[in-house]
């Protein structure tokens, strides 16, 4: 079988949200947790507890906030796979927030696989408009502010001070930058593909392109045909299966029935997560809570959580969260050190999914992005295959237990899903494939 689309992403949700976009626009796709180590020959159904066809494989990396030449050096080796794989489009995947510093990484990697792939010119756009991420004359809007009166402007880890992305991508590249902007993209592919040549021609490497429309990203797919590499948010894959004829279709998100217990594990932090896990507490769920101090006291909490859910799953989703508003998390974090607290949480969260897959969940939600890596490499999860959309940015996948069963999981990330998405979920999943 031979790929259409490769694409690297360099997170685990975001690899996830990008897979949903695929799929909702008809391609077959599968995710793999991180470059396979056996090459090109590894047959794809070991990894998704489903078939293998697929049109397009999206490789997740944890490449966002990694020193720029091990994000640099983990890309390239993902490019070696999926270029073996038959990839005839290359699909670099970053945040809708942009999230990157001075350092990268997502200017060095984009020139990483520019000098690999041998071309000149790429385009870059983390609009996404189902979530609320827009660009305007380069310029990143999340939701009706800009990126730098965003709470993005605080994250610990790629502050987003700036909300100029031709000069937040300038500041990270060796190539010039340049913008492509909207009265060009509401002209249509044509006038786009216009303006490429002459950017080229001027000797950019990259453009910035204007996108506050699902039409916006549906003409620039189009424009971009041919291109050997394009980097983005998850937007731009509503545009892009069309270039191989590709129409969405139910087919392409098919998965196994599922069965088993229902569980939900959230170590996210953010505001929707906070939201989320309020509405699930209100509605009367069956909820464990995961006290950072008392692990760090020693107590052992995993073993603890998973009593309290062996005594309710039959009831139906139990949840066990660490999720607490910013000025707790602050709280902890000063008390056991930022990396030290997450560091135990995840590794508490990811021995409740180990323990909760022993008893017989089968239908697993995960929130928080390093939540979802700790959970994912735990349970042995090699890959994906993602099937329909729960809420914009998250799908439901399939995953071939080590033990040869199938898990239904949904990885989502901190800011997305509505409400009451503990609950929904899994209504989605029965309504959906029952
Ligand atoms: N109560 C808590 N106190 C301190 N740290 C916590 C607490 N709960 C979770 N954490 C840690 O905070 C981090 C949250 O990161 P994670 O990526 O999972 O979620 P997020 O940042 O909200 O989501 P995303 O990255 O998808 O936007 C993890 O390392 C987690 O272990
Ligand atoms: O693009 C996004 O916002 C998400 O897919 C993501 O990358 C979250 O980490």
């Amino acid at each position: 079988m031979a790929i259409r689309l490769g694409c690297i992403a360099d997170d685990f949700t975001g690899a996830t949200d990008l897979a949903n976009n695929l799929v909702r626009a008809g391609m077959r796709v599968i995710q793999l947790i991180g470059v396979p180590r056996d090459g090109a020959e590894q047959p794809l159904h070991a990894h998704s507890g489903a078939d293998s066809e697929a049109d397009a494989v999206v490789i997740a990396l944890k490449s966002r906030t990694t020193p720029a030449s091990d994000a640099v050096a983990a890309s390239l080796r993902a490019l070696d796979w999926l270029r073996s794989a038959g990839a005839e489009q290359i699909y670099f995947k970053y945040c809708s927030t942009f999230d990157s510093t001075r350092a990268g990484n997502i200017g060095p990697v984009t020139e990483a696989l520019m000098d690999a792939l041998g071309t000149d010119f790429t385009v870059a756009t983390p609009a996404f408009p189902d979530n609320g991420r827009t660009v305007f004359k380069g310029h990143l809007f999340v939701g009706d502010v800009l990126l730098s009166e965003s709470g993005m402007r605080h994250h610990p880890l790629t502050p987003m001070t700036d909300s100029n992305l031709v000069s937040v991508l300038g500041a990270q590249s060796t190539r010039p930058i340049g913008l492509i902007d909207h009265t060009v993209v509401a002209a249509g592919a044509d006038k786009i593909r216009r303006r490429v040549e002459a950017l080229r021609e001027e000797g950019v490497g990259a453009a910035i392109v204007d996108a506050v429309s699902n039409d916006d990203l549906v003409r620039l797919g189009a424009a971009v045909k041919g291109l050997p590499l394009v980097t983005a948010g998850s937007g731009l894959a509503i545009g892009l299966p069309a270039n191989w004829g590709f129409e969405p279709s139910p087919a392409a998100a098919r998965l196994p029935a599922p069965r088993g217990h229902r569980a939900v594990i959230s170590g996210s932090v953010s505001d929707a997560t906070n939201g989320q896990v309020a509405e699930f507490l209100r509605a009367g769920g069956p909820a464990f809570s995961v006290d950072p101090l008392r692990i760090a006291a020693g107590e052992d909490v995993a073993e603890q959580a998973l009593a309290f859910a062996a005594a309710r799953l039959a009831e139906g989703p139990v949840l066990v969260y660490s999720t607490e508003a910013p000025g707790a998390v602050k709280d902890v974090q000063g008390r056991l050190g930022a990396a030290e607290a997450g560091e135990l949480v995840e590794q508490t969260l990811a021995r409740v999914a180990r323990g909760l897959v022993e008893s017989g969940v089968r239908q697993l939600v995960v929130a928080g992005g390093e939540t979802s890596g700790a959970v994912v490499r735990a349970l042995g999860i090699t890959g994906l295959r993602i099937g329909p959309q729960i809420d914009p940015g998250v799908p439901w996948c399939a995953a071939a237990l080590p033990g040869g069963d199938t898990l239904h999981i949904a990885l989502k990330s901190g800011n997305f899903g509505g409400p009451g998405f503990f609950t929904t979920s899994f209504d989605r999943l029965t309504a959906e494939l029952a």
